[in-house]
């Protein structure tokens, strides 16, 4: 059920269920019908129930939903954009089912009614609202009335998440057979309030032909790579990672990371740190080791061990030059890397570079963690990045252009691989918002690695274990809070898995 489908998939999925013998009125039917029974949890018959309808399919779903409430014995009224002759295909046969009237939609006063039904676009949106339709949306949206949307809020880009001229603030989303970019990605998500998917009869087998490559984040993506340690195993066999420090007003975000290294299962962590701080991390760390590393060089000697098999980067490390050597001498290294902050904005407008450090050594795993600053400053220069058409098609593209897998963070983290695959998060909190969060889930992406999951497993579980354990907390939430909170998160899904 995490696949999210883009608006040509749905219409693919749409295309194959029929070609099996579904039959478009009876798709049509039980999402009208879907739609229906989310206004009947929400109010009780006899109610004033208003549909609004948009020209195309969307709004033959609306049709459906007045015939069903109306059967159900709320008071529908119905206002279309638009004529009714004008209806084509499986929308034009709902309506000639619908025996009431289908008023003009200037005429719809939404503050007048108990519940809306917002129908007027879904997948077929195709140019900012105008006209009557933006009038309308802004009257729903000053109503105060509750609004149940079929398939998105009107005026939402399903595929992006952003909002063509205005959108309708929905109450709920009932969309059909699976989410949508959309409903996951900002300001969608919120425009949406919780979106209920309904099944209509479209067979999961469509699946396997569209073979979608984005889902929903969770265990469904990383559940196979992250598993509980072996019965027999060792320490050594759960990886060692190495996060770097920066110097003596520094050393709170590595130490973060390091002990969320640690939690998250990898065998060994230790802090490599400039002389000047190694003291501070001696006094204040015990599981973690510390060991020197003032240069590169030092660095590179400490990774010549292959045992140290993960690396993490970033989190109050310096911009500048020495820290690009640091990437640079980690990258070269034969662990995998995690890259953050500092190790990021020290690649400032210079992706390529980063992009041909990483090309170097293909095999090993790279992840990079910005921050949307973070990341609008590395790829500062780069147009087909910077002007994707959403979070998720940015991310991709970086993934792609980077040769890496990028977690592009905020209350709607994207996960991309560079093959394409992309994965987005919902599992969080706003408490999340707070200093070394980031830090944390650096480290906890190093402590996945460093256990030999696969870069976009690790990033996707590292962003879901991050969520879930910030979300347990709540207010008050922490930095410090995230490591403690693990071990039940941990728990938990992994009793999921019936380890
Ligand atoms: N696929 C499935 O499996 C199923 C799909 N189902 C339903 O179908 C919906 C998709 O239907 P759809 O493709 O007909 O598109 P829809 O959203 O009704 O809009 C197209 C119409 O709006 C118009 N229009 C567009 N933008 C506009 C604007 N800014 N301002 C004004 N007009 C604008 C556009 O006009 P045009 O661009 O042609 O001028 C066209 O007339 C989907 O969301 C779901 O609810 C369900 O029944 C279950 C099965
Ligand atoms: N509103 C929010 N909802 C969910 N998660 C959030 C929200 N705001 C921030 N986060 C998460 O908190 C973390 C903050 O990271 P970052 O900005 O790098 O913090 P820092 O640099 O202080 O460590 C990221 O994982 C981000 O996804
Ligand atoms: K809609």
């Amino acid at each position: 059920m995490d696949e999210v489908l883009t608006t040509r998939e749905m219409a693919e999925a749409d295309r194959l269920a029929m070609a099996g013998g579904a039959s478009g009125p009876a798709l049509m039917d039980r999402a009208g019908a879907a739609v229906a029974d989310a206004v009947c949890r929400r109010r009780p018959a006899g109610a004033r129930a208003m549909v609004v309808c948009g020209p195309g399919n969307n709004g033959g779903d609306g049709f459906v939903a007045a015939r069903v409430l109306a059967a159900r014995g709320y008071r529908v009224e119905l206002f279309l954009l638009g004529s009714r002759d004008a209806l084509k295909g499986d929308a034009a046969q709902a309506a000639a089912r619908w025996s009431g009237a289908a008023r003009p939609l200037t005429e719809a006063q939404p503050a007048a009614a108990d519940v809306v039904v917002d129908a007027l676009f879904g997948a077929g949106l195709a140019r900012d609202l105008d006209g009557e339709a933006l009038a309308a949306v802004e009257r729903i949206n000053a109503s105060g009335t509750p609004v149940v949307a079929v398939d998105v809020p009107s005026g939402l880009d399903g595929d992006t998440g952003r909002v063509r001229g205005a959108a309708v603030r929905a109450s709920e989303t009932v969309t059909f057979f699976r989410l949508k970019p959309g409903h996951l990605l900002y300001p969608g998500r919120r425009l949406c309030g919780p979106v209920r998917v309904a099944d209509i009869g479209i067979p999961e087998s469509v699946l396997e032909a569209i073979r979608p490559q984005t889902r929903r984040n969770g265990p469904s993506v990383f559940g196979d790579a992250f598993r509980a340690p072996d019965e027999e195993g060792h320490k050594y066999g759960r990886g060692h990672a190495l996060v770097v420090s920066g110097g003596v007003e520094a050393t709170g975000a590595p130490r973060l990371a390091a002990r969320c290294a640690l939690r998250i299962g990898a065998g060994l962590v230790t802090v490599a740190s400039p002389s000047d701080a190694l003291a501070v991390h001696a006094a204040a760390l015990t599981a973690v080791m510390v060991r020197r590393a003032d240069t590169p060089a030092d660095l590179a000697a400490l990774l010549a061990d292959r045992r140290r098999n993960a690396v993490a980067l970033g989190p109050a490390l310096g911009v500048g030059a020495e820290t690009r050597e640091r990437v640079a001498t980690a990258l070269r290294s034969g662990a995998h890397v995690v890259l953050d902050a500092d190790a990021l904005t020290s690649f400032e407008g210079e992706a390529d570079a980063l992009a041909g450090l990483v090309g170097e050594r293909p095999e090993r795993g790279v992840v990079v963690t910005p921050h949307t600053g973070e990341f609008a400053r590395l790829c500062r220069g780069r147009a087909d990045i910077g002007e994707a058409e959403s979070k998720l098609a940015a991310a991709r593209a970086a993934a792609a252009a980077l040769g890496v897998v990028v977690v592009l963070k905020g209350p709607d983290t994207v996960v991309a691989a560079p093959d394409g695959r992309a994965a987005i998060n919902a599992n969080g909190t706003p408490w999340l918002g707070t200093a070394g969060s980031g830090d944390s889930l650096t480290g906890m992406t190093a402590g996945l690695l460093a256990q030999s999951v696969p870069a976009y497993e690790a990033a996707c579980a590292a962003v879901w274990l991050h969520a879930e354990a910030g979300a347990r907390i709540g207010p008050g939430l922490i930095a410090e809070d995230l490591s403690e909170a693990l071990p039940a998160v941990l728990r938990e899904y992994f009793a999921g898995q019936g380890a």
